[in-house]
């Protein structure tokens, strides 16, 4: 069938002939999934573009947060400090976020001489109706949430995917939990016999054994069950298992969040 689809094709074969509808078949689907990364990039600029332009005010503390989406705020950021001569000073929630800015000629800062931020501008992974985040794909969750602690404003910048009426239904990586490495295993036990579902180790890409994040842990990713849950008990709880150090749900932090459109428009939704 595949031969008589494609003719005599010699992918698998080594030879360097390939048929012309099955080439004209990749490169369709590369150029609607280049098609997809561009709109979904789009998108992620004017949510950042405008959370920067709305939130942003002359001589603030700004905690500045992690991921691709974040990297259009400190873009923005940039360029108006350069245009209206903003006086600004960034606060970093990772290694990444603190790279942006001293790439971006920003000034960095840090909590021990600004402990209190104006506004913080972060990604999400997900965000639902009531404005709870899961946030920690990228790895950052605890630093990111001792950032929104201390900000007046939390502000959320994502793209159409990450918008949710409830945790689970667009974001299916779990809930990462940022853990001590000698607990992972008793909170991985403990979390599921709590709340059921699983519990698993994130394993890193480029380097053999698990993740280490920014403050030298490990992360679980819990891929809960689907069920209404109250994401406020079930923070606190996780909180107090010996060996949490952080949990990427964000309860009653955000203030506004931004969805950027496919279509070049930014839906809101505050708290
Ligand atoms: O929580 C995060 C990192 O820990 C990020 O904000 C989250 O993963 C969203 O990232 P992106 O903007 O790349 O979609």
């Amino acid at each position: 069938m595949f031969q008589r689809f494609f003719g005599t094709v010699s992918l698998f074969s080594g030879s360097r002939s390939i048929n012309p509808l099955l080439s004209s078949i990749v490169a369709s689907r590369a150029s609607s999934s280049a098609a997809a990364k561009m709109s979904l990039d789009l998108a992620k600029k004017i949510a950042a573009f405008k959370a920067v332009d709305e939130y942003v005010r002359d001589n603030t503390v700004v905690g500045v947060g992690s991921g691709s989406t974040v990297v259009y705020a400190v873009q923005r950021l940039a360029e108006r400090v350069k245009t209206e001569g903003l006086k600004l000073v960034c606060i970093p929630t990772s290694f990444q976020a603190r790279q942006l800015i001293i790439e971006s000629g920003l000034v960095l800062g840090d909590l021990e001489q600004h402990p209190k931020i104006h506004c913080a501008i972060d990604g999400a992974d997900e965000v639902d109706a009531d404005m709870v985040l899961i946030k920690g794909g990228g790895g950052c969750l605890l630093q990111e949430k001792i950032v929104a602690s201390c900000a007046d404003q939390l502000v959320v910048i994502a793209d159409y995917t990450k918008n949710s009426k409830k945790l689970g239904e667009q974001y299916k990586k779990g809930i990462p939990i940022e853990v001590v490495p000698m607990a992972y295993v008793p909170i991985r036990n403990k979390v599921a016999a709590k709340y059921g579902g699983s519990l698993k180790l994130r394993m890193a890409v480029a380097k053999a054994g698990p993740v280490v994040t920014d403050n030298g842990n490990f992360i679980l990713d819990w891929h809960f069950p689907e069920e209404k849950f109250d994401w406020d008990v079930v923070n606190r709880d996780i909180m107090m298992i010996p060996g949490v150090v952080e949990t990427g749900l964000f309860v009653k932090m955000a203030t506004k969040a931004y969805f950027g459109l496919a279509d070049g428009s930014v839906t809101e939704r505050s708290a």
